[in-house]
């Protein structure tokens, strides 16, 4: 993992020795120390390296003594990090040991990560994250993040001077509105931005002092967290009309006075409303990107294009049944729907087949409240709530699931799909496991095997009459990781939605044939910082290509 700036010690470490009165005789009779004493070296995750520190290091450093006499390279420490990792009984430990690997070096803990990414992403990520957020206040244990509380309106430049590390890059932010699948977490979801902007580095390879995770506290409407003597927010009911909106404005002011114009802005797990409004509102004067929308929209559309590749089914000849119609599902309709015009499908006609259902039932001329961005598929068709003669009458191939309602793709539903096509594919993307609208198996079970599959929680392998399947992962950490990569190397000053068809059909593309033939939809996670440079690439190249990138570019005013 390449850091950015050394600090000076290291530095200072890394040239030839100057003369100086005191001298070691232990292990080197050559060797001088150079500088006084600085155990800050050892103490700071950002610069330590743990036993990899060779003696004359320890001698440079004047920071012998400090640890035992070993020295243990990179690789036996990554050894031992695993024996610890995997010796922890539950996944909440694992999660709380990286943490405190992270505190103490940060190079072992990027690099265990990548390593190990399949087994470190269901715990720094979905499913874990989402007990990490429930469990917040309860296992808080260090700053290492900005929050912005609805007190601090009006400072907000101020509190951004504080920042611990300046050339911020890219800021992920979230309001704790609607965080995966378990509702309004208010200030607990800072778990939700520090696990994402994790992955920035251990997948898109983007130095962490470059990163700043942040969350808007606002207050919170979830009753428990208002109760919970441990809770650490503000304990006020979530606040909303102009008072916030003035707060994120000021947010997206200050960021950029900050840290400079094009700073990469992430928006995450915002409640859909607010997250549809931002976008709308800033998508084109800051380089922002929602991921729940356009992350998720391309992660999606990924998807189906290799559906089309495996069943040979036209996407224009396909039917889609969303079932929710918040960030998730409106994302991907959308990112559909313009994939379609793309091939040249007039735009009427590149909605007729896809169908979004709310917890009201088909969105139709009389669905309360439609947002803005679903209305291009509304239906003029009779009002329908159940989702099985839904299923019935539209017949529909493709079925995603983003309703946050664990289980509810039960066999009947399964069947349904399987008895209506012999290559069904099925999307249950809720987040965590638990909101799941169904497990792997229940997929692979109840469609005899034939199922195209994608979840947003990593599901085990499925074995059924001693055939392996692997289901794959259908969540945007396939996509956000390159496309920050991406502009932040571009130094974008803005995304408009076409990158995110480029996004999608890159991702696709990195889908093994081989993996296609045995019905595999997407990458697997092993391979998912190759995705995250080839994301970049290929984004990179596009906003070059389309000038989408700043030529003048406003720097910082900190
Ligand atoms: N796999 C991935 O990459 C991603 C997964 N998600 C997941 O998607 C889920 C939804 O997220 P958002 O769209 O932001 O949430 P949201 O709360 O805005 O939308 C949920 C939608 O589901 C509908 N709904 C609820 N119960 C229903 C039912 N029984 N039948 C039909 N519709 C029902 C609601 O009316 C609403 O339209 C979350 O669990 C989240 O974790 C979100 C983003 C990315
Ligand atoms: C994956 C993600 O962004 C979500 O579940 O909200
Ligand atoms: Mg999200």
């Amino acid at each position: 993992m390449e850091f950015r700036r050394l600090h000076p010690l290291l530095r200072l470490a890394s040239r030839p020795l100057l003369s100086s009165s005191r001298r070691f005789s232990v292990y080197d009779d050559e060797m001088e120390q150079i500088t006084r004493p600085d155990w800050h070296v050892v103490m700071n995750g950002k610069y330590n390296k743990g036993l990899a520190f060779t003696i004359k290091e320890r001698q440079r450093l004047g920071i012998m003594g400090l640890m035992p006499c070993s020295v243990r390279s990179m690789d036996d420490q990554m050894n031992a990090a695993l024996a610890n990792f995997e010796a922890r009984p539950t996944d909440i430990a694992r999660f709380t040991y990286l943490s405190a690997v992270h505190h103490r070096h940060r190079r072992l803990y990027y690099r265990f990560i990548k390593e190990n990414i399949e087994k470190s992403l269901p715990i720094v990520y979905t499913p874990t994250v989402g007990d990490v957020v429930a469990t917040y206040g309860l296992n808080f244990q260090q700053a290492i993040s900005l929050f912005i509380s609805i007190h601090d309106k009006g400072h907000i430049r101020d509190l951004m001077h504080n920042w611990v590390d300046e050339g911020v890059k890219a800021i992920c932010v979230t309001d704790g509105g609607r965080v995966l699948g378990l509702g309004d977490m208010g200030a607990n979801a800072m778990g939700i931005s520090l696990g994402k902007m994790i992955l920035y580095t251990a997948l898109g390879s983007i130095p962490p002092s470059t990163l700043m995770p942040v969350c808007l506290d606002v207050g919170t409407d979830n009753q428990a967290l208002l109760q919970d003597p441990l809770y650490v927010g503000a304990r006020i009911p979530r606040v909303k009309g102009p008072e916030y909106d003035e707060l994120v404005d000021e947010f997206m002011e200050s960021a950029v006075k900050c840290f400079g114009n094009n700073t990469f802005i992430h928006f995450e797990d915002f409640a859909t409303p607010n997250a549809l409004k931002f976008l709308e509102k800033y998508q084109y004067k800051y380089c922002c990107f929602n991921d729940d929308i356009q992350g998720t929209g391309a992660t999606g559309l990924a998807a189906f294009i290799n559906v089309e590749r495996i069943t040979g089914r036209k996407l224009e000849d396909t039917v889609f049944l969303f079932v929710g119609a918040g960030s998730a599902a409106l994302g991907i309709a959308n990112m559909l729907a313009m994939e379609l015009e793309v091939r040249g499908i007039p735009a009427e006609e590149a909605t007729k087949n896809i169908y979004l259902m709310d917890v009201n039932g088909i969105l139709t001329p009389e669905s309360p409240n439609p947002p803005e961005m679903g209305k291009i598929f509304i239906k003029s068709m009779e009002p329908m709530k159940d989702m099985m003669a839904v299923l019935k009458k539209l017949k529909p191939s493709v079925l995603v699931g983003a309703t946050g309602v664990g289980g509810i793709f039960n066999e009947e539903v399964l069947k349904t799909m399987a008895k209506n096509h012999e290559r069904p594919a099925v999307f249950p993307l809720s987040n965590p496991t638990a909101n799941s609208e169904c497990t792997a198996e229940q997929a692979f079970t109840h469609t005899e095997g034939r199922v195209l599959f994608g979840s947003g929680s990593p599901f085990p392998p499925v074995v059924i009459n001693g055939k392996r399947y692997r289901p794959a992962q259908a969540n945007n950490c396939l996509t956000f990781p390159g496309i920050a990569l991406a502009a932040i190397t571009a130094k974008a000053r803005y995304l408009p939605n076409e990158v995110f068809s480029v996004v999608s059909h890159e991702l696709a593309r990195n889908t093994p044939q081989e993996l296609l033939d045995e019905g595999t939809l997407f990458p697997p996670i092993k391979d998912a910082h190759n995705v995250a440079f080839n994301v970049g690439v290929a984004m990179t190249q596009y906003l070059i290509d389309n000038g989408k990138i700043s030529l003048v570019i406003q720097t910082a005013s900190k």
